[in-house]
């Protein structure tokens, strides 16, 4: 149960979650508290802790001071730390899940999902680091010209300092711990910002960390209204790294920040092309699952179909039936459409469909709406003066693009200000290479819905999509830097054969 056993005292007597800092759970002298609405009651669900900016600045302090002595603990132990934070992460996976149950109305078994994907993803990184982490490079001059082979170049990776995590709400735990994992085996401190929504999951999944028993001050975890300390944190001389995912905020933090690394996952509008020759099946199978999952709240999300015109009647009489099995109601019971995070972004959701409807788009099914819960819709003869031909929903509606030319769809999807993933289908791999190649996207998928996993894998968005790559891989080389010592010998040495 949340706030309960080991969880216990991360929650004080009023019911408010605590935030963590040089390894305790502390109540903010604020004394005033964040709360938490449940998406699907749409009832005050938690509260957390208004920390204040003198509170980040202590937290600041301890996060440099601490990753001083970190870097100098063997890589090894690193790991060990991490491989037991992801095992008792694992272990209450319940009790996190509930809280994604009750913050963001994730359905349950996706939000169990969402915990143990972390925990492997934690485990991988800690094992991933060891390995690429353990190697350097040896340089040598003489294959410069001018110079002889007196000067051997070692070079390895350091640790950048302090990296600041912010997570957007869908994925709280796992996007959280894909920034956590990565600095931390780089021999990094962690402040993590956790996003209003998902807050407690967060918290609950820090206290897994806590008892871990990293040392003190390298982790915290501070909660509070962006307004109040969201550009306190990024723009704050402390911190030497920011990892943030989410939408547009990650475009004004970037433009605020500082000389220092960026990682920015921001958001995205994924098409999906279908060509022709596709497996008609595959490809309705794919849009639903793609399309709608999580009420298609997920930046990987299909967010607009770019399908052939010869074959757009028989995908959407295809996506309309497999559409018609989605269960739609509570994330308690397990449904495939639950409720959107919030009023307000139902009600963004809601002006994207009116706009559709007022521009003539074909409604598949009836617009439907309670509270926070909208119906899963398919919007046919999207034209690209609808909204919904370019903006990102963030909800279970999904617009039809009939296009007469495989360019055609190319340019839609080229003319985006987004670049995260997009995909193609068709039996045709030749095609499907020159589609890949011709997308500015960072992934195309073929044959399969975008998707960010496995975790190891690249993943990065081009233009308003996001700086930098990640996937395990990746976040641990951004979260270093290059540190190399030249040992100039007295005469040229060459080794013999
Ligand atoms: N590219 C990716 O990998 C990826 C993954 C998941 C979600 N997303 C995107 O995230 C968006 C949805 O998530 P969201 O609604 O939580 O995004 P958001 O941009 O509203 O919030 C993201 C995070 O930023 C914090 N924040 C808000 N204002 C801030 C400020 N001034 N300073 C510092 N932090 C601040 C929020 O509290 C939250 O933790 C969508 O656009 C989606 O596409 C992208």
């Amino acid at each position: 149960m949340a706030g309960t056993g080991v969880f216990t005292e991360i929650v004080d007597g009023d019911q408010v979650y605590k935030y963590y800092a040089d390894g305790e759970w502390k109540k903010s002298a604020s004394g005033k508290s964040v709360s938490i609405v449940n998406p699907t009651t749409r009832k005050p669900q938690y509260k957390v802790q208004a920390c204040t900016q003198e509170e980040v600045n202590k937290v600041m302090e301890a996060a440099k001071a601490a990753q001083k002595l970190w870097a100098r603990t063997p890589l090894w132990k690193r790991a060990e730390h991490l491989h037991k934070a992801a095992a008792i992460l694992k272990e209450h996976k319940a009790s996190i899940a509930e809280c994604l149950v009750k913050e963001i109305a994730k359905p349950a078994k996706d939000a169990v999902t969402e915990v143990v994907r972390s925990g492997d993803l934690v485990s991988y990184t800690a094992e991933e680091g060891v390995r690429i982490l353990g190697e350097g490079k040896l340089l040598v001059s003489d294959s410069f010209p001018g110079n002889e082979r007196s000067k051997y170049c070692l070079s390895s990776k350091v640790p950048l300092g302090v990296v600041l995590a912010i997570p957007p709400f869908n994925y709280p735990v796992n996007l959280a711990v894909s920034k956590i994992a990565p600095a931390l085996i780089a021999g990094n401190s962690l402040v993590l910002k956790p996003p209003t929504q998902g807050a407690v999951a967060a918290l609950h999944m820090i206290q897994c960390f806590h008892l871990a028993g990293f040392p003190k001050g390298l982790i915290s975890c501070v909660t509070g209204k962006g307004s109040e300390i969201g550009d306190f944190l990024t723009m704050h001389p402390g911190v030497n790294c920011i990892s943030f995912t989410g939408g547009d905020t990650g475009i004004a933090i970037s433009k605020k920040a500082g000389m220092i690394p960026l990682q920015m996952e921001l958001g995205g509008k994924d098409a999906c092309i279908v060509l022709e020759d596709a497996d008609l099946d595959l490809v309705a199978s794919n849009i639903v699952k793609g399309g709608y999952s999580y009420s298609g709240q997920r930046c990987t999300a299909v967010k607009v179909v770019l399908v052939m015109e010869s074959v757009a009647d028989a995908i959407v009489e295809k996506v309309k039936a497999t559409m018609a099995k989605l269960s739609v109601g509570s994330p308690e019971d397990d449904c495939d459409i639950t409720p959107v995070v919030s009023e307000s972004s139902a009600n963004f959701i809601e002006g994207l469909v009116m706009d559709a409807k007022e521009k003539g788009a074909t409604f598949c099914q009836e617009y439907r709406r309670e509270g926070n819960l909208i119906w899963p819709l398919l919007l046919d003869h999207v034209r690209p003066d609808m909204r919904i031909a370019w903006e990102e929903p963030f909800g279970p509606v999904l617009p039809v693009i009939r296009i007469s030319s495989v360019e055609e769809g190319i340019h839609h999807c080229n003319a985006s200000n987004f670049g995260l993933q997009g995909c193609v289908f068709t039996r045709d791999i030749n095609k499907a290479i020159l589609i890949s190649d011709a997308m500015e996207t960072g992934t195309v998928q073929i044959n399969s819905a975008p998707a960010r996993g496995p975790d190891h894998f690249p993943f990065q968005g081009l233009k308003d999509s996001g700086i930098g790559s990640q996937g395990i891989t990746n976040s641990i080389n951004m979260m270093t830097k290059i540190k190399s010592t030249v040992i100039n010998l007295p005469s040229p040495s060459y080794t013999m054969g």
